[in-house]
């Protein structure tokens, strides 16, 4: 990287240290001072973002659709390993009877393959979610796959020896990372997707490529055990996972690598601002990562949005009754095909049982191989049109329908298989990225939130359906119980879209992707008015012209030209209108950089004081200290040494970096630029930088 020229003497750089550290600490202070408006998070957010597109740039996009295969790979092999026992049902069977000892029956050892992997999640995703936000999703997926690959081996070992608390002790240590495994690939995913229009396509393809484990597993477990026997289908699960190692490796090196960059344009940033002092500035290396204690994470859970909340209620209800109704799916199946009992005596041998039973089976992969096809290409759908909290009503609306047909009717069961498929595909696809979008800033802990919640639903819905069979002899009445669950459905996920248009402006149901990448015309022209226009005049004269070139003719326009030409609101436009005319920004960098400074012993007494003080000055006139059109014509006279009445490019870039931000060197003009045109340049790096400049 070349050297930035030094800024010249007298260059107020105590004031730009404080400044950047302020603006650094906004999320802190906003917690600090009980505000929680989700829109700052997002401005100050997305400024961020921008960091990170401009650091990685295409070669940082590529890494993540390189993540998000390596992501997708250690999911396959996670549901490939999960899958195997049930896949192998009636050769465990036989390979256990042939055993020296059995404490359990089949059955029961069985079931409690399933439920010694079930029940602890519902409580490790907790600690797993949290440990992601801590140590980073790439440290964790690596620890999460070891749990895995050391899980399956005790099982393995189990089966081969035939020791049922060995096999089960082993589920219970692949339980542990499984689960946590999917928690840190999703929130890996969100963070390097975050921002980007192709979140839920990411998430989307990793889903559909994991259920695709489950498939192979189905198919060649089998195969395998049949020729070199059932232990065997264990050891190819075992090199199967094996892989997962060197892939999340893999992405712990890009993480590394994004993160050295990140951290080196952060010190670059604060050298350019600070001069002398950047090293009281980040450090590369500097976690920012979140505290791993019992407070923060209940900071984290009352910092949430009720959305969230609705999300994980939604969760549980429609996947209530997704995973426990296929579970029963092909006992219930057999029960309607045959009308009942298939067989008159109450056996399971007789022609029309074999015969339901094949049915059953082949109707019972609809639902999963439709979601396997229909998730991405839906999640590109969502990428492009949002509406993430319809898409999720219209789930648990399409799931109720389905249940209600087999209960009521005695329709065909391949319509009601193919609906559950298509709101099975509809929730898996909205609902993931939608928690990523409600909970951006601990995407971890909250995933593991609703996965740990999510497990619950998984242990107590198959109990009670298990107790309407054992109690009214049929499968029938327990799809009341589905019925009630996608009614729970249907009641969160309208009050999810009610509170995404009342109160989060839309966040799930707008196309969030066309807003992470702003066109650089409506937000120059936007910026230069202080909000939003959508006027094709303004738009059509700014086209071809440069940032600076722009912000120039707003200037000369006035806001109230963008005012008259109208157009639709957008909530984030308005966010920022709001931010600029009550300087939230410059606010609450006038307090951290007061808090850093004096670090006072009581700091609600001190941000009381701080904010009368405040007050006490705008009383008497003065103005903010944040930079005034003033300080942006001083700046520029102090760079331009030979008084020339121009800046050239490299002194503009030192002069506009001075304030503490971090210009893209490839959009800067490249000629002369006079005073006025660096004023409306800077104002417009103020904006991006999430420091609205006092005009
Ligand atoms: C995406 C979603 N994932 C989950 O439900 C996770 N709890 C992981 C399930 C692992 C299955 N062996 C899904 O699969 O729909």
């Amino acid at each position: 990287m070349a050297p930035r020229p030094e800024p010249p003497e007298g260059l107020a750089e105590h004031d730009a240290v404080r400044r950047r550290r302020g603006i650094d600490m906004v999320e802190e202070e906003r917690s600090l001072l009980g505000l929680d408006v989700v829109e700052i998070y997002d401005v100050k957010h997305d400024a961020h973002l921008d960091d990170h597109k401009d650091v990685l740039g295409a070669d940082g996009r590529r890494s993540a659709w390189i993540v998000m295969i390596l992501g997708a790979f250690q999911l396959f092999a996670c549901y490939y390993a999960s899958d195997v026992p049930s896949a192998l049902h009636d050769q465990l069977e036989a390979s256990f009877a042939n055993g020296s000892s059995h404490a359990l029956s089949f059955n029961t050892f069985f079931g409690l393959i399933y439920s010694v992997y079930s029940v602890p999640n519902i409580i490790i995703p907790l600690g797993g979610g949290m440990l992601v936000d801590r140590f980073g999703p790439a440290w964790m997926s690596l620890i999460f796959s070891s749990t895995l690959m050391a899980g399956q081996i005790l099982v393995w070992i189990g089966v081969f020896a035939r020791i049922e608390n060995l096999v089960l002790l082993g589920r219970f240590v692949y339980g542990s990372g499984a689960e946590s495994l999917c928690v840190s690939v999703s929130a890996c995913l969100a963070s390097w997707f975050h921002g980007s229009p192709h979140l839920a396509l990411a998430m989307g393809i990793s889903l559909s490529i994991s259920r695709f484990g489950s498939v192979t597993t189905n198919v060649l477990s089998p195969m395998v055990a049949r020729r070199a026997g059932v232990h065997m289908s264990f050891l190819v699960s075992i090199a199967v996972i094996g892989l997962c190692l060197p892939s999340a490796a893999y992405v712990l090196r890009l993480e590394r690598r994004r993160e050295e960059l990140q951290a080196s344009r952060a010190a670059a940033a604060a050298a350019a601002s600070a001069g002398a002092d950047a090293g009281a500035g980040t450090s590369p290396g500097t976690s920012t990562r979140p505290q791993l204690t019992i407070a923060h994470t209940w900071h984290s859970l009352r910092r949430w949005p009720a959305s969230y909340w609705l999300l994980l209620v939604s969760c549980m209800a429609i996947y209530g009754t997704i995973m426990p109704f296929n579970n029963v799916a092909s006992a219930f199946l057999i029960e309607r095909i045959c009308g009942g009992e298939c067989c008159a005596d109450g056996q399971i041998s007789c022609a029309a049982h074999v015969s339901a039973e094949s049915r059953a089976s082949v109707l019972m992969g609809v639902p999963f191989a439709i979601s396997a096809v229909g998730v991405p290409c839906l999640a590109f759908v969502v990428d492009r049109i949002g509406h993430r909290a319809s898409f999720i009503l219209c789930a648990a609306v399409t799931i109720l329908f389905v249940h209600l047909l087999l209960a009521l009717t005695a329709l065909n069961a391949v319509v009601p298989l193919v609906l559950q498929g298509i709101g099975y595909t509809i929730f898996c696809t909205t609902l993931w990225p939608s928690i990523t979008l409600v909970a951006p800033g601990d995407v971890g802990t909250a995933m593991g939130v609703v996965t740990a919640a999510q497990n619950l639903a998984l242990a107590i819905v198959p109990l009670g359906v298990a107790g309407i069979h054992a109690s009214s002899g049929t499968f029938r009445t327990a799809e009341y119980l589905f019925i009630s669950l996608a009614s729970v459905g249907i009641v969160s996920g309208t009050l999810l879209n009610i509170y995404d248009a009342r109160v989060a402006h839309g966040l799930l149901n707008q196309a969030r992707g066309s807003r992470a990448e702003p066109t650089l015309d409506k937000e120059d022209v936007a910026y230069c008015f202080g909000r939003k226009t959508e006027s094709r005049d303004m738009l059509r004269q700014a086209k071809g012209r440069t940032p600076v070139q722009r912000c120039t003719m707003a200037e000369t326009k006035g806001p109230e030209d963008a005012q008259s030409a109208g157009g639709r609101k957008d909530p984030r436009d308005e966010a920022r209108a709001y931010l600029k005319k009550h300087n939230i920004l410059g606010l609450f960098n006038e307090l951290g950089s007061a808090v850093v400074f004096e670090r006072p012993e009581n700091v609600h007494e001190f941000l009381a004081a701080k904010l009368q003080d405040l007050a006490a000055k705008r009383k008497d006139g003065a103005q903010s200290s944040i930079f005034t059109d003033q300080d942006l014509e001083t700046l520029f006279e102090m760079y331009d040494t030979g008084k020339s009445g121009t800046l050239g490019k490299d002194a503009f870039l030192s002069a506009v970096s001075a304030l503490g931000t971090t210009p893209d060197k490839r959009k800067a003009p490249e000629g002369p630029l006079s005073k006025a045109e660096f004023v409306a340049y800077c104002k417009h790096e103020l904006l991006i930088a999430g420091k609205d400049p006092c005009m």
